[in-house]
Order: C-alpha cells, then sequence, then structure tokens
C-alpha cells in the first residue's frame, strides 16, 4: 500500500471554480505529500467524474502524489486512481475494500471511535475525521467535532487519522498534537489567492 500523503486536497467542483489549476499549483510543492481526492457534486455525471479523475491521476503520477476518488469507485477503477474514500452514504467500508482490493488506499469517514473502530475492522486504511469546525463547504453536517473530538478517534485508532472540515493552517498544530496525522481541504486551497503558498502553508505545519 502507497505510504499516504499528509495534505489532502479534496477537489472543489462547484460553479465558478477551477479545480484542475488548484491542483497543479499544490503539486510541484507538496508533492508526495499531497494527496488529491476527486470529488465532484452530486449532479455530476460519471462522465465528467471521470474525465477530472484521468486528468488527476496523470498530473499527480508525474509528481509522485495519490489520486483517491471519492464516492465513485467504479471511476477510481477506471482511471487507476490509488484507492478511495466512502462515508454514510456510500457503499460500507468492507464492500468498498472488496471493490477496490486489498493493496488500495481507502478512506472512511468517522466522527467518533465507534464507528472509526468498524470502519478499521472492515478495511479502512485511514480515516477521515470531521467535521473539525463548521463549514461552508458542504450542506448537512453534523456539528463540529473540535479538537477533542479528533483526539478521541486519533488514540483509539492504528491508522492514520485526517481532520477535515474548515481546516486553516492555524489549525494544524492543535491538530496534530491531537493526534491527527494530517488534514483533507476544500477551501483552504479552493479559495485561497495564492494556492501554491497556501500549500507551503499547510504543508509546512504539517511537516514542521
Ligand atoms: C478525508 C475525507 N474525510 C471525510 C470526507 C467526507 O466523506 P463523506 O462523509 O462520504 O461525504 P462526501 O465527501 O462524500 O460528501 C471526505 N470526503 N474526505
Ligand atoms: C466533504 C466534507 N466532509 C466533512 S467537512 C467537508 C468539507 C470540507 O471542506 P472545507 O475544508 O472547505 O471546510
Ligand atoms: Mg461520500
Amino acid at each position: 500500500m502507497p505510504s499516504l500523503g499528509r495534505l489532502h486536497l479534496i477537489t472543489d467542483t462547484r460553479p465558478g471554480r477551477d479545480p484542475l489549476a488548484v491542483v497543479r499549483a499544490a503539486l510541484p510543492v507538496a508533492r508526495a505529500e499531497l494527496v488529491v481526492q476527486v470529488r465532484v457534486t452530486d449532479d455530476a455525471t460519471d462522465r465528467e467524474a471521470y474525465d477530472l479523475a484521468r486528468r488527476v491521476v496523470a498530473l499527480c503520477a508525474r509528481h509522485g502524489a495519490t489520486c483517491l476518488v471519492n464516492d465513485r469507485l467504479h471511476v477510481a477503477l477506471a482511471v487507476g486512481a490509488e484507492g478511495g474514500h466512502v462515508g454514510a452514504d456510500d457503499l460500507p467500508v468492507g464492500a468498498a475494500r472488496a471493490v477496490l482490493g486489498s493493496a488500495a488506499v481507502l478512506g472512511a469517514t468517522a466522527r467518533d471511535p465507534g464507528t472509526a473502530a468498524e470502519a478499521v475492522a472492515a478495511g479502512a486504511s485511514y480515516l477521515g475525521v470531521g467535521p473539525y469546525r463548521p463549514t461552508t463547504t458542504k450542506d448537512g453536517l453534523p456539528a463540529a467535532i473540535g479538537v477533542a473530538g479528533v483526539r478521541a478517534v486519533a488514540v483509539s485508532v492504528s491508522v492514520p487519522v485526517i481532520a477535515i472540515g474548515g481546516v486553516t493552517a492555524e489549525d494544524v498544530p492543535a491538530l496534530r498534537a491531537a493526534g491527527a496525522y494530517g488534514v483533507a481541504v476544500v477551501g483552504a486551497l479552493s479559495e485561497a489567492a495564492d494556492p501554491a503558498r497556501a500549500t507551503a502553508e499547510l504543508l509546512k505545519a504539517l511537516t514542521c
């Protein structure tokens, strides 16, 4: 299984965003520490997801970065991505592992130690834990779990914990102290005036 990068860039395909420009800016800065998770809006077609994911796979390969696909595991397989990420509304973790195979990277969403233990037992290789803070990027999320919630999960599992939800570079020291291995962001990179610089700031906080 490939070693997991600490900075997870989740693509922002909302109207007016340019996900490939953000990926292109982040890749030369973060290289193998970058995981790009291709996440498209629910109304996107599989063809749109496939077209974006195959471009991201090619870009990641040039920089030693990892590409995962959110939700749509058939797209992950079709483009040769290293794996995928699933949550409560997606394939169960065990089924996702069966689809992707034993060598793939498989992330699962967890917000408490019980769900985390179940996901790891079913084959998750890392956990996305959150929402850490409130976020405007995804609707309908439960209340933020804060540093204490991230710590509760991190101390309970042996797989890497990736904190998600409203994360900025300023949050990273506290999240690392709580046991997070890395962070996943949408807005911190997609909404940055200078995504390369924002990548460098996140990376420095994650690896110093
Ligand atoms: C790293 C990471 N953590 C959590 C999520 C959220 O996944 P999910 O709960 O399935 O929600 P959607 O992203 O599918 O809307 C994630 N994508 N990545
Ligand atoms: C997909 C997802 N799942 C939990 S929070 C979130 C969105 C994170 O985006 P941002 O980094 O902009 O808060
Ligand atoms: Mg999902």
